[in-house]
């Protein structure tokens, strides 16, 4: 498989004014052709400060990273010209553009011919699903139309990686749903992407391989069924049950990450991982009634969100 990303014991530092902010620390990971790589981690964890260097935004203090086999520091231009990236969130558009003028403003920057831009621009606005919208100004569009616009501005060049720093951030969830159909369909036509999110349910979904990032340093890096096999080890329950002891349930040593939703008071589903490995269903179930009524108890499934939570319970 070819790698398209190589980053070998990258770290970053940022002076303060009072000392230094270590955001990464000798991180290493590689990215192959045609992946959806996620780079998942709480904030602050260094996802952006790797995204920029990788995107030669920003100079790495130590180690080095690769791009489509140059070098961030010093081969900065062949990097541009076969990348681009979108955060999320963007503002940058004219809203006093339409859709077509803002693209093909973009064309010139990008010094695609003047002959060849109408028929790029009226590909790339259907790719990204706004051929109804071409000639509506842009402030008239929701967030979502936006952010896939954003893309199609990314596609101009046609780029072999593009970065995706929390696309969906602040979408509502069929404008999440469309952007992650787009990104679906831009690496089945062979982009790579490297993607930040925090939404753990996308990047399963969208991920090929996942990284969990925390204080700077890459701690798990492997598919999500692996990553979600990591915790096998976990005792997930799901029980729907009548609680009337609500603050005992909630300070009891045994169970952990609770997560109570109230169908209708004193109803409940919890979630919860018990901590007694040893105890079996039926006693488990004895050991609820301490706390109300059990009507359905049943061992969960891990998901990817239960597994970022285990391994980023220590960050501060
Ligand atoms: N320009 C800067 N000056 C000083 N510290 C910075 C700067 N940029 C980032 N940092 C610090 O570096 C660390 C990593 O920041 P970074 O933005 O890479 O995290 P992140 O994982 O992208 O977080 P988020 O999910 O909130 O976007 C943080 O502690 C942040 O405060």
């Amino acid at each position: 498989m070819e790698k398209v990303i190589e980053v070998r014991d990258l770290g970053r530092n940022y002076k303060l004014s009072k000392g230094i902010k270590t955001a990464l620390e000798k991180v290493n990971f590689e990215v192959y052709k045609g992946e959806v790589f996620g780079l998942l981690g709480p904030n602050g964890a260094g996802k952006t400060t790797t995204i920029k260097i990788l995107t030669t935004l920003l100079l790495p203090t130590s180690g080095e990273a690769k791009v489509l086999g140059y070098n961030v520091v010093n081969e900065s231009n062949k990097i541009r010209d076969q990348i681009n990236f979108v955060y999320g969130g963007e503002r940058g558009v004219y809203g006093r553009l339409t859709a077509v003028e803002y693209m093909h403003y973009f064309c010139t920057l990008y010094k695609i011919p003047k002959r060849k831009q109408k028929e790029m621009i009226t590909e790339l606005l259907s790719l990204v699903g706004l051929s109804e919208s071409v000639n509506q100004k842009i402030h008239m569009f929701s967030k979502g139309m936006i952010q896939r616009l954003h893309i199609a501005r990314c596609l101009i060049n046609d780029p072999k990686i593009l970065f995706l720093d929390e696309p969906t951030i602040g979408l509502d969830p069929i404008g999440a749903k469309l952007l992650r159909d787009l990104v679906k369909e831009l690496s089945g036509k062979g982009i790579t992407i490297i993607l930040t999110t925090h939404y753990m349910q996308e990047a399963d979904e969208l991920c090929n391989r996942i990284a969990f990032i925390k204080n700077g340093k890459i701690s798990l890096i492997g598919d999500p069924v692996h990553i979600k096999e990591s915790c096998n080890h976990l005792n997930l329950y799901e029980a729907t049950m009548s609680i009337y002891e609500i603050q005992k349930l909630e300070k009891n040593e045994n169970i952990n990450n609770l997560e109570i939703e109230e169908i209708k008071a004193p109803f409940y589903t919890i979630r919860f991982e018990m901590k007694d490995m040893e105890m079996k269903h039926d006693q488990l179930t004895k050991y609820l009634t301490n706390f109300g009524e059990v009507f359905k108890l049943q061992k969960r499934e891990i998901s990817l969100e239960d597994a970022y939570i285990h391994h980023m319970k220590d960050v501060g």
